[in-house]
């Protein structure tokens, strides 16, 4: 059977991401990269792989069987998930919880118009903490499920920095609290509020002439990324940035604590420990990439998330030998 044709839309860290991932998969192969930037300006890991000028996609429909939206959450899905849906099997990563709901619904629509597959919030979180944080609560109906990140930092809430008018550059860690961890960890099964959990902090370039009021005050009081927290915002400048803040590694982990029989005390912990997140992400991308093109050809369309996936489809191996090797 021939190798599954995946294209990028958007070529950032996530873009690179996959395209090193997918390296990795040789049932696959990367057949283009969109960019909205000029295409000769956008550099690639392996320079023999064309970058095509997004304004032109619609002309490769026929030349891709998935294709993987690496554009940012905070502005680039939003208007390229619903649009893409219509012309190409997509897999995105999309990020902002609050409107996970919306956006299903908008690609869902887009899908199934075009009887097509588009996979939204795929990666660890959301994405295999979402599988996690289900687990916990199906297998053990009676407890608490907690999520921690980091320290670490977070592409989705850097990416929403970056569109903060008057930010040059942008990173943005996330803290776990300690105390909330032990006692979690302890069994207490504690009421912690999302402001009790993680603080977040960001180191920021500003732009020629920018403010450093007005650019913090836009940070710490945007909805869905930072205003249920406590961030700081630190201002450096270009060189300190780019020695001191372009590696991103992240982990974290989802815990249910929970009771069975009379007052039987179980626990379930899923962590990762990530070198670098982008990757990690784009190596998740790419394993539902191969199951949104079974789906694609089973005709099974429209809007899917990680809960709608048996995990064989995403393994290249037979369902006989994962029998044979992984049960
Ligand atoms: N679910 C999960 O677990 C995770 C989700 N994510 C999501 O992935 C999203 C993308 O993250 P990330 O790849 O770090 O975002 P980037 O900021 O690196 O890239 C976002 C877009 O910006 C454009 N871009 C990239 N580099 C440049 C540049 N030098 N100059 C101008 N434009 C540029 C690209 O579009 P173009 O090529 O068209 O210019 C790119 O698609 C995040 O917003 C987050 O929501 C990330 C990690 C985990
Ligand atoms: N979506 C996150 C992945 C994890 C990291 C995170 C956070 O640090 O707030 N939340 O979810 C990202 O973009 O990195």
């Amino acid at each position: 059977s021939h190798r599954i044709r995946v294209a990028i839309a958007g070529y950032g860290n996530l873009g690179r991401g996959v395209e090193a991932a997918l390296a990795q998969n040789p049932d696959m192969r990367l057949v283009g990269v969109f960019s909205r930037r000029e295409p000769s300006s956008v550099k690639l890991l392996d320079s023999s792989t064309p970058v095509y000028a997004m304004a032109d996609i619609e002309q490769y429909q026929d030349d891709v069987d998935v294709m993987i939206l690496c554009g940012g959450s905070k502005s680039d899905l939003p208007e390229q998930g619903p649009y893409l849906a219509k012309f190409f099997n997509t897999v995105d990563s999309f990020d902002t919880h609050a409107k996970v709901p919306e956006y299903y619904e908008a690609l869902d629509q887009s899908a199934r118009d075009a009887g097509r597959v588009a996979m939204l919030s795929v990666g660890w979180d959301p994405g295999l903490f979402s599988l996690n944080r289900l687990y916990g609560e199906a297998i053990l109906p009676e407890g608490e499920t907690y999520t921690f990140w980091g320290k670490g930092l977070s592409q989705g809430h850097s990416d929403a920095v970056r569109r903060v008018p008057g930010v040059q550059s942008a990173v943005q860690y996330t803290l776990p609290s300690e105390n909330a961890m032990a006692r979690v960890r302890a069994g207490e099964q504690p009421e912690l509020s999302t402001r009790e959990k993680h603080t977040r902090e960001c180191f920021v370039v500003l732009a020629e002439g920018a403010d450093a009021d007005v650019v913090r005050e836009s940070i710490v009081s945007m909805p869905d990324y930072f205003a249920d927290y406590d961030t700081v915002v630190n201002f450096i400048d270009q060189e300190t940035f780019k020695t001191e803040h372009s590696s991103m590694p992240h982990g974290g982990f989802v815990i249910r604590s929970g009771n069975t029989g009379v007052n039987t005390k179980q626990t379930i912990e899923y962590s990762l420990a990530l070198g670098s997140n982008p990757e990690f992400t784009s190596s998740v991308l790419v394993a539902y990439a191969r199951a949104v093109h079974r789906l694609a050809r089973l005709n099974d369309i429209g809007a899917k998330t990680v809960f709608d996936i048996a995990p064989g489809l995403l393994s290249p191996k037979s369902p006989a030998q994962l029998r044979k090797e992984l049960l």
